[in-house]
C-alpha cells in the first residue's frame, strides 16, 4: 500500500499537481503557526512532566526521568551524525555540526552530555549508573532508536524537519529553572547547568530548523508530510513518558509481573 502522504523528497519535487496554481499549499505563516499548533501535544503537556513542574514527583521519579532521558542525550549526537551523513549540502552542514558540538563538546565548553551526567549527580545518580544505561527502559530504548532510525533513513531534509519540537523545548527548560529549586530543595542547583545551557542553543538551532521547513514546504503534499513527521517525533517524546509513567508512578515496570530484578536488555550493540 502506498505512504498516505508522499516523502517530502518527492512532494518537494514539483510534480503535477502539486505546486501549481492548484495547490492548496498555506502561506509562509499559516504553515509556521499550524507547526507551532502542534505545541499542543508537546511532552510538557503529559502527566509525568506536569507532576515534576507542580512539584509532586518523588526522588525517585525524578531520577527515573533523568537515567531514561540520558539515553535520548546520548542518541541525539547519532542522530545530528547521521543527518549530516546524509545532507550533500555543504552549507547547511556547516550549521548543522554546531549541534553535535554542542552535546560533545569542543575547547571551551564540555558539552551538553557532561552536563546531564552533571544533573544526574545532583539528582543522586552516579556517572556509572547512566552510563551503564540500567536504568533505561525498554519503551524509552525502542523510542529513542526510532528517532535514529528514522533520521538515519530519512532525506536530510526530513531528519531537519523532525528536530522541530525543539521549537517548544525552551519553554520546558525554563518551566523546569522556574519550578524545580523551589520544589526539589534537595537537588543540588549546580545540577541545573543543562536547562540554562540549552535555552540559547535551542533558540539558535530552532531558527535553523524552522527556516528550513519554511523554504522547503511550499507544496501542500509537502507541508502535510512536514507535520506528519513533526507528530511522529512528538509520539517519540510522548511515548517516552508513557513508559516511565508506567514504571515509576503506577509500579509497573517491565516484568513487574514476574520478578522485581531489571532483566531487560541495556541495547544490543
Ligand atoms: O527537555 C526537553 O524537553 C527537550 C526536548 C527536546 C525535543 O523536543 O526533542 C530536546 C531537548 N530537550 C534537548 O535538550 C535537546 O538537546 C534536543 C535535541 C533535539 C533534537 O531533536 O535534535 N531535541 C531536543
Amino acid at each position: 500500500m502506498p505512504p498516505l502522504t508522499p516523502p517530502l523528497a518527492t512532494s518537494l519535487d514539483a510534480s503535477e499537481g502539486s505546486g501549481g496554481p492548484q495547490d492548496r499549499a498555506l502561506d509562509r505563516d499559516a504553515f509556521h503557526a499550524a507547526l507551532m499548533a502542534k505545541g499542543d501535544y508537546y511532552h510538557i503537556h503529559h502527566p509525568y512532566q506536569i507532576d515534576m513542574a507542580e512539584g509532586r514527583a518523588t526522588p525517585e521519579q525524578l531520577r527515573g526521568w533523568v537515567a531514561n532521558r540520558f539515553y535520548y542525550q546520548i542518541s541525539i549526537p547519532l542522530k545530528d551524525a547521521a543527518l549530516l551523513a546524509n545532507c550533500p549540502d555543504a552549507a547547511v552542514r556547516r550549521r548543522w555540526i554546531q549541534r553535535l558540538l554542542d552535546h560533545d563538546g569542543h575547547a571551551g565548553d564540555s558539552g551538553g552530555i557532561e552536563a546531564w551526567l552533571a544533573l544526574g549527580e545532583a539528582v543522586g545518580l552516579a556517572r556509572v549508573e547512566l552510563w551503564s544505561q540500567e536504568h533505561v527502559l525498554p519503551g524509552v530504548r525502542f523510542a529513542v532508536d526510532a528517532y535514529v532510525n528514522f533520521v538515519r533513513r530519512a532525506d536530510w531534509r526530513e531528519g531537519a524537519i523532525s528536530s522541530l519540537t525543539e521549537l517548544f523545548a525552551p519553554q520546558a527548560h525554563r518551566s523546569r529553572l522556574d519550578t524545580w529549586p523551589r520544589h526539589y530543595p534537595w537537588i543540588d542547583p549546580a545540577g541545573y547547568a543543562y536547562f540554562r545551557k540549552r535555552l540559547g542553543e535551542a533558540r539558535r538551532d530552532v531558527d535553523h530548523g524552522l527556516e528550513l521547513a519554511l523554504d522547503l514546504c511550499t507544496t501542500s503534499a509537502a507541508q502535510q508530510r512536514a507535520l506528519d513527521i513533526l507528530q511522529f517525533k512528538l509520539d517519540v517524546l510522548w511515548s517516552m513518558l508513557d513508559a516511565m509513567s508506567l514504571a515509576y508512578q503506577l509500579d509497573r515496570p517491565p516484568y513487574h509481573s514476574v520478578t522485581d530484578r531489571r532483566v531487560y536488555h541495556r541495547g544490543l550493540a
